[in-house]
């Protein structure tokens, strides 16, 4: 950076700091430099109009122009409202020598990373910055699960530091240094790793894991983000050496023009992808401007990106008009109680809270190329619509925010259970969770608005559905009526009949179809990034699986949309950066995923999970298949001890457990896994001194003793073999997750 915007910027700071003016004295301390030469830069200033002074004894400078709006008039009103912030943030990154460390604190999709990447670029622009400057951001929560690994790739290993370590690897301090690094949910790093952290700050050194001798030094400028109140998610030490805490309001606090401007900032964006003017009524636009949007900006983007694409699908499918227009309608089905149910609310329902990045590619162009490709393949009508709109849901599925605040009354839901608990509907084989979701939500639309559903009632007389089925959806109109008085029509009571019956067709009739989820803390950030890499990358053999993403509590590893998720899919494996709960599914980290091995072992899972398709016709995977799969599949998963050993382990007493369990090969495969990444996450917790975690004591159990007593003895010769010490429940544990219920 010049000398005179130095001088410039560090007046700014001053000057916000204390209000009243500079002196070059001060301005020389604070910048080691000479007074005079001080003196010169500031009157340089003053002469170009870049400050001012105010006569007096000593004189004091002012500045006049925040430096950061070199842009003009125009990108000061940037869409964003930022530019306070910016400005506040863009001193601290430069304060001399190496920048203050910056915290940005706010709800989840107010823009903290959107602001630390433009902090960066607005520097680079104005060659406060060099364009060389690296720009590293990381999201602490994406290895929260385990701080050994998080550590490792923030500080970089030493080799052998571990087992599993077999080669040295710089982190990301060594890749940001001279540059900057983002830490996004800093709060997800351990004590230990905030401790490196604030060391690395006050002193710029830092040690790779697993190294002892000489520090390493790294010149680098943080900024971190959090969700949290820092105060209470961050050490005190780690948290002194912030600063300045930048925090970015949520949309509902900020000035209405704000939502303007990024209402016509992410229309204009849609629109360039579209490539064809796109207008939006003002009954929508009222709506956009107004409605509650907890997701706070990423919800409004990806509220707005769902619309645009009906809108264009709308557009595609009438032909011939040449401009989208986007109505209410449009608008995700969530915000739309009085909506009549559609096959997308039922997707949405299997498939909603999918984050705000949206797949990858452009949807635009995506549905252009699929209606001329179905074109000339000659498709029906019918069957264009039907492709169209499943892109479109995809697409929604990926988008759709917070499918918990789609509103269904639960007295509705209570009306429901009991009509068919009372009418029976277990006897028929249940009905499913989002099979009554949709049901409940299309009685409350027609509750809201009876004339909207527009149910054609002769077409409807003329579809035959079972006795059982009417019976069901009779009582269900018996006790809205009686409870609530609402009166369905026969109509009504008869589309009520269609749905019931529709869930019971493809379970009965069909292979259920594969599912991969992909899973992380907020089911919005790596799981929606790795799905639509998935959706790219899989084999054309397997583009009939199905992929979700999927947020996983973390205080309970489990997920309740996985749950209703495997109730119409058959999960084959899951990819992420939190393994959770699960028995017998393959789980593969998405840092694997993304390299040769993991990619490799996705194929292997995808190829049993064909072959178990057609096992019937007596294709299935063989036991001697199995050892090198699960080798292949541990080799990048775990870092403690050697695949290679565990899988000789293994098979020594591999007939044993498949007499005894009677495991299907892919389950088998699935049962060592787990194994493994458990025994991986024993040693990690060992290895670190911490506490093992409290074991329970042995399960109680009603399983047969000679099982436990099969597991106890395999797990003491791992114990032997691997140095790893296993708490007293394993082995029910173990024997739990073997045996079928
Ligand atoms: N001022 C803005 N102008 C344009 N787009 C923005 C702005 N702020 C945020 N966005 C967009 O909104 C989405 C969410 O923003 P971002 O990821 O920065 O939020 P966040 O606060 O970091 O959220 P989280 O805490 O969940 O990580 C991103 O797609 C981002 O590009």
């Amino acid at each position: 950076m010049k000398k005179i915007d130095w001088i410039e910027q560090t007046l700014q700071t001053r000057y916000q700091e204390e209000g009243n003016g500079v002196t070059s004295q001060e301005l020389a301390e604070a910048l080691q430099l000479d007074r005079s030469t001080v003196s010169r830069y500031l009157n340089e200033l003053v002469k170009t109009g870049r400050a001012q002074k105010k006569a007096g004894r000593p004189v004091r400078y002012f500045p006049l122009e925040p430096y950061t709006d070199a842009g003009g008039p125009q990108r000061r009103k940037s869409c964003t409202g930022e530019s306070e912030l910016l400005q506040e943030a863009m001193a601290a990154l430069l304060y001399p020598p190496h920048g203050l460390p910056i915290l940005f604190t706010g709800e989840t999709g107010v823009g903290k990373t959107h602001l630390a990447q433009k902090l960066v670029e607005t520097a680079i622009e104005k060659e406060f910055l060099s364009k060389k400057t690296p720009f590293i951001a990381f999201n602490c929560a994406e290895y929260a699960q385990n701080p050994e690994l998080l550590l490792a790739q923030l500080f970089g290993v030493k080799k052998g530091a571990f087992t599993g370590a077999d080669e040295n690897k710089f982190g990301l301090v060594e890749r940001a240094n001279s540059g900057i690094l983002f830490l996004d949910e800093i709060h997800r790093l351990p004590p230990s790793g905030q401790e490196m952290l604030f060391h690395l700050i006050d002193q710029g050194f830092y040690r790779r894991l697993g190294e002892t001798g000489v520090e390493r030094k790294a010149d680098i400028r943080l900024i971190g983000a959090t969700t949290k109140a820092p105060e209470k998610a961050l050490l005190p030490t780690l948290l002194r050496r912030f600063p300045v805490r930048l925090e970015i309001l949520p949309l509902r606090k900020r000035p209405r023009e704000v939502r303007e401007q990024l209402l016509e900032h992410f229309l204009e964006a849609e629109a360039k992808q579209m490539g064809v003017p796109l207008s939006i009524t003002a009954r929508c636009r009222s709506f956009l401007l107004q409605y509650d949007c907890p997701g706070n900006i990423g919800q409004l983007k990806s509220d707005i990106q769902i619309a645009c694409a009906r809108a264009f699908l709308r557009n595609l499918e009438t032909d011939g008009k040449k401009k989208v227009t986007i109505d209410f309608h449009d608008l995700p089905t969530y915000l739309q109680p009085q909506r009549p149910v559609t096959s997308a609310v039922k997707n949405a329902i299997a498939g909603g809270n999918d984050g705000q990045e949206g797949i990858s590619g452009n949807i635009y162009r995506k549905l252009t190329v699929t209606k001329e490709s179905l074109l000339k393949k000659k498709a029906s009508p019918a069957e264009l619509a039907e492709q169209l709109q499943e892109t479109v849901n995809r697409y929604v599925r990926s988008l759709s925010f917070q499918q918990e605040s789609r509103p269904v009354d639960p007295a509705i839901i209570r009306v429901l259970t009991r009509a068919l608990e009372e009418g029976g509907a277990n006897e028929i084989g249940g009905i499913s969770d989002e099979q009554l979701y949709a049901i409940a939500l299309h009685i409350q639309a027609w509750r809201s608005n009876p004339g909207s559903t527009r149910i054609a009632r002769n077409e409807l007389e003329q579809v035959e559905t079972e006795s059982v089925y009417e019976h069901l959806a009779q009582k269900i109109a018996m006790l809205l009526e009686r409870e609530h008085s609402l009166r369905l029509p026969p109509e009504e009571i008869k589309l009520i009949s269609l749905f019931l019956s529709l869930n019971q067709r493809p379970e009965e009739q069909e292979q259920p179809k594969r599912l991969i989820a992909t899973v992380c803390l907020t089911g919005e950030g790596a799981a929606v990034a790795l799905q639509s890499w998935l959706e790219d990358h899989l084999p054309a053999e397997d583009q009939d699986v199905e992929i979700r993403s999927v947020q996983i509590d973390p205080q309970t590893r489990t997920s309740e949309k996985l749950d209703l998720l495997q109730r119409e899919f058959r999960l084959i494996a899951v990819a992420g950066t939190v393994p959770p709960e699960l028995d017998g599914v393959p789980y593969i980290p998405a840092w694997e995923l993304y390299q040769k091995q993991g990619f490799e072992r996705l194929r292997a899972i995808l190829a049993a999970s064909r072959s178990r398709m057609t096992a019937e016709n007596g294709l299935t995977l063989r036991p001697s298949e199995i050892p090198a799969l699960i080798e292949q599949g541990l080799s990048e998963t775990v870092i403690h001890f050697n695949p290679k050993q565990f899988v000789q382990l293994i098979q020594t007493k591999a007939d044993t457990f498949r007499r005894v369990f009677s495991w299907e090969p892919e389950r088998e495969i699935g049962i060592w896994m787990h194994l493994g990444i458990y025994t991986d996450q024993l040693l990690a917790v060992q290895l670190a001194n911490r506490r093992m975690e409290k074991s329970a004591g042995v399960l109680q159990t009603d399983l047969p003793p000679d099982r436990i007593k099969l597991w106890e003895q395999f797990l003491s010769a791992l114990s032997t073999a691997l140095h790893v010490r296993y708490p007293p429940s394993a082995a029910s544990e173990m024997a739990r997750l073997s045996t079928t219920s």
